[in-house]
């Protein structure tokens, strides 16, 4: 047998890290997408939709007048020439360009720009849209933003309006334009420095500027991204649209008009003439109610009346109104009267006129009233959002802002290695990070390149958390922790944006630690997702971790710790030496550090048991258990004990919160009906026996009819002989004849057979299966590996391979199915003699057993022996059971099986 096995306990992460060496192995030449052919949410690509030059909008040095002079007579040549040149004879649209005068210009901040007027017609078309009554406001921002210019993104929206028109996904484009459109004119207007405005420590905006500039700046704008230092206030923090100012919302219910319009076409006013009215709602009796502001008069209308008469019309809309102008208040009212003494209307049913002064807040709220409420919607949801960040990163804008929970050494961070037991390799590989962060110089002296992140891959709860807190803990620098499902948000690019915020943070408070638990939830291998079209947003965070661990520079102390269960699906490209250097495996602990890790955990019990025995029988009950489950046993048996209002916690106390951690509550109300608790009794001593009688069968524990957990009617539990590394075909074929005892059992004892196996069989195809094609066990198959991957639709193999399996399958199933019969033939009378002791005392342990059988004819080994031969006393609980981990079953040994009878069997 060429093919080394070991125990599920061990195979799990055993195949892993075959698989994960394999992802391991650095691929040269692999590496990310190159830029083109990124998704271009992926990589900050600035948007030139500019026609001047790329000087244009140098940001003049503050502390040198002449360099500021300077700038700013290239910025205006640069404009003015521009302008002059575009600049039309200004016949079209109310507002023309040329009444700002050109001498009025400032030079700009980076980032803004002066709208040609072509662009200007075009913003004047997008505005159109607007109410007539607020085109003042129109008149008035249009003026503004000729005279201060605007930010680069005001284009971008009008050349998207042109070319394609507005849509939902406009939606942070907007608000985005609408903010900084906001600040420019708000700063401009309040004669404050232009420059603050954009912070003038931050590098320069990458959008204002042409390509030269773009690449000078690198890859630091790539960091920045499209968010960049215009988001940012003099603190760092992203400026919020918080709509406290008149101008802001002018302006973002000025821009989300259109956009409101293009998705809901529809009117909420009309102006119609006197005539109409009269013909069309007066004469009919439909107008309740006419109100006069100023020089135009609202009607409304009784809409059911309304909506019957014209059901297809708007004027049935409850927010619709039809307006008219009038010359003078006395000749409307001396209309209004004549058409009412025309139509015969009694005095006490005319029509009231009611006179309302709008004020500038209230005809602006009238005009842009659907608008705000989506603006309010949009500030309410992004606030939301925000909210659930821990703080910090509210706002439509704070989305970007990465969600990591920080941990100060001095506070959170109190693991030391010492808290982590039974990894002892993982942790003297991860040391050496520790020492980094300690000691760079130590390591930068010999010219060695500092590692840049590890990947700790293991099963749930084996401490992989743990370990890098205990690293952080160490070496006393803060810990950044995050996982990866935080990156992923329903907006693109946002992803990228969290990991970008999470770096930059991480640079300013270098040395630390990052740690990203779950990287699989982002940093899942690209080619398997493009099979099924892909997922961009994850493909743009990933590839932006992949650009951030790059561009760390070597010196600088910010190690990358990242958690997986799978590292098998990760993409290569961040496996590769230079990212994530180190692949630290975290298997589940062996006997020693199971009993470690109860050493680490017993430390806050009040106990008085011997912890050297205590500690040793714990750990020989709980073969593949995980760290996790450890700690979650001991507080377990603590609860029992403060439940028993116990002194200290005692052993019973701990088998018996093992025993609930693995099986499940024992669900007393179940009450099975004699027949079928005698059903239960001799499936259950079927499989007792057979670990009796069977050499290569784990010994038995304990056997019980009372139901537990979820499904379970009874159950056998045996105990491995330890941590067994390699399981030969003897003891695999032991294993399937013992799962197979409770079905045979039946057979033997009942007319009938019951539901209650079909686990068991299941168990037993699995181990079959797995035997022939992964373990080559089969002499007609021969050493072929066939595991078939889930995600794959075709089978490995031919059909007539297919053939072969099944039959061998088959075959094995067939010669543990007789085996076993065999057995329990010949064990006929033994099977009755558990079976109705089961009965009567519904739980035997191994002493019963020895008691109604007589000692087990095989020798056991000498740990079973130390922890469970002297049971005496009664002190102690039955010895509780490891249950059989599903689909890990057929993968190895099993370090302790647990014989269920499923709930089916009722
Ligand atoms: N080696 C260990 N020593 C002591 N305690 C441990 C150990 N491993 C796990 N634990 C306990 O289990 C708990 C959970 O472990 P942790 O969160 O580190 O697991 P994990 O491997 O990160 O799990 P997951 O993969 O599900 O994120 C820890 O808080 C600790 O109490």
């Amino acid at each position: 047998m060429t093919t080394l096995l070991r125990p599920s306990t061990r195979q799990v992460a055993r195949l892993a890290s075959l698989s994960f060496r394999t992802t391991a192995r650095p691929s040269i030449g692999i590496s990310r997408l190159p830029r083109s052919r990124l998704p271009a949410c992926a990589h900050q690509i600035p948007r030139y939709y500019s026609s001047e030059s790329p000087n244009n909008n140098k940001k003049p040095e503050s502390n040198s007048s002449k360099n500021k002079k300077d700038a700013e007579d290239k910025n205006k040549e640069v404009n003015g020439a521009t302008k002059k040149e575009e600049e039309p004879s200004g016949e079209d649209g109310k507002v023309n360009a040329s009444e700002v005068k050109e001498d009025t210009k400032d030079p700009l901040p980076p980032g803004c720009v002066y709208l040609s007027d072509q662009e200007i017609k075009a913003l004047m078309e997008m505005l159109s849209r607007v109410p007539p009554a607020q085109t003042k406001y129109v008149g008035e921002v249009i003026q503004d933003i000729k005279k201060y210019g605007a930010p680069v993104e005001l284009r971008e929206l009008l050349l998207k309006f042109k070319d394609q028109g507005l849509s939902v996904a406009d939606t942070m484009k907007v608000l985005r334009t609408t903010q900084l459109l906001a600040q420019r004119l708000n700063e401009a207007k309040k004669g404050k420095a232009t420059d603050d405005m954009f912070d003038s420590n931050e590098p320069r905006n990458p959008f204002a500027s042409g390509q030269q500039q773009q690449q000078q700046q690198g890859s630091e704008q790539g960091r920045q991204g499209k968010g960049g230092p215009n988001n940012k206030d003099n603190q760092g923090r992203p400026r919020v649209f918080d709509g406290s100012d008149f101008m802001t919302w002018v302006v973002g219910a000025m821009l989300l008009y259109p956009l409101y319009s293009m998705i809901f076409p529809g009117e909420s006013s009309r102006e119609i003439t006197w005539q109409e009215l009269r013909r069309n709602f007066l004469d009919k009796g439909l107008v309740e109610k006419l109100v006069v502001i100023k020089d135009r008069v609202r009607v409304e209308l009784n809409r059911e009346a309304t909506q019957q008469m014209y059901p297809d019309s708007v004027a049935a809309n409850p927010n619709f109104h039809y307006y008219f102008t009038i010359g003078s208040v006395d000749a409307f009212e001396r209309r209004v009267e004549e058409a009412q003494d025309e139509l015969n209307i009694p005095p006490s049913e005319r029509i009231p006129v009611a006179y309302m002064t709008e004020g500038v807040i209230g005809s602006f709220l009238l005009a842009f009233g659907p608008t705000l409420m989506i603006v309010g919607l949009l500030y309410w949801m992004s606030r939301r959002a925000g909210g659930g960040m821990g703080g910090g990163s509210s706002g439509v804008f704070g989305f970007g802002k990465s969600k990591a929970k920080r941990f100060n050494h001095e506070s959170a961070v109190k693991v030391k290695f010492a808290d982590v037991a039974g990894m002892d390799e993982a942790k003297l590989e991860i040391m050496e990070f520790v020492s980094f962060l300690k000691t760079p110089e130590k390591f930068q002296r010999l010219g060695a390149k500092i590692p840049r992140g590890a990947i700790l891959a293991g099963p749930p709860g084996t401490g992989k958390t743990l370990l890098a807190k205990a690293t952080a803990g160490e070496s006393g620098v803060p810990f950044f922790s995050v996982s990866g499902s935080e990156f992923v948000e329903m907006f693109v690019g946002v992803g990228a944006s969290r990991v970008r915020d999470l770096f930059a943070t991480a640079r300013k408070n270098s040395p630390c630690i990052i740690f990203i638990d779950e990287i699989d939830a982002i940093g899942k291998s690209r080619s398997d997702g493009s099979r099924f079209g892909g997922n961009e947003e994850r493909e743009a965070t990933l590839n932006q971790i992949l650009t951030e661990m790059d561009g760390f520079n070597t010196s600088e102390q910010v190690v990358v710790l990242a958690g997986t269960n799978r590292p098998d699906i990760l993409d290569k490209a961040l496996m590769r030496p230079g990212r994530f250097d180190r692949h630290i495996n975290i298997d589940r602990p062996t006997m020693k550090g199971r009993q470690d890790i109860f050493k680490v955990h017993l430390k806050k019990i009040t106990t008085n048991e011997d912890l050297e025995y205590l500690t040793g029988r714990l750990a020989a009950l709980t073969p593949g258990f995980a760290g996790a489950d450890i700690a979650n046993a001991v507080n377990e048996a603590a609860l029992i004990a403060a439940r028993a209002n116990a002194t200290s916690v005692e052993m019973i106390h701990f088998e018996q919160a093992i025993e609930r951690v693995i099986g499940g509550l024992e669900r007393k109300s179940l009450v099975l009906n004699p027949e079928e608790k005698r059903t239960v009794a001799y499936h259950e001593a079927g499989h007792a026996i057979c670990g009796w009688y069977f050499k290569y069968a784990d010994p038995l524990l304990k056997v019980s009819i009372i139901p537990r957990g979820s499904g379970a009617l009874g159950y056998a539990q045996y105990l491995p002989q330890g941590d067994a590394y390699l399981m030969t075909v003897n003891q695999l074929m032991d294993r399937m004849a013992m799962t197979l005892g409770g079905r045979i059992s039946e057979e033997i004892h009942f007319p009938t057979v019951t539901s209650g196996a079909s686990d068991d069989f299941r168990k037993v195809t699995r181990m079959a299966t797995t035997m022939v094609t992964e373990w080559g066990m089969s002499e007609k198959l021969g050493p072929l590996h066939f595991k078939r991957d889930q995600n794959e639709l075709q089978k490995p193999f031919a059909e007539s391979t297919a053939q072969v399996i099944d039959s061998e399958v088959r075959r094995i199933v067939d010669e543990a199915y007789k085996q076993c019969k065999d057995l329990l033939l010949a064990k006929k009378k033994e099977v009755g003699i558990v079976a109705e002791e089961l009965l009567r005392k519904e739980m035997l342990t191994r002493d019963d057993m020895v008691r109604l059988l007589g000692p087990r004819p095989f020798a056991d080994n000498d740990e079973f022996t130390k922890f469970f031969n002297n049971e005496g006393g009664g002190k102690s609980a039955p010895p509780p059971f490891p249950t059989e981990n599903t689909d890990e079953s057929v993968k190895g040994p099993q370090p302790a099986v647990f014989q269920g009878r499923g709930e089916e069997a009722r």
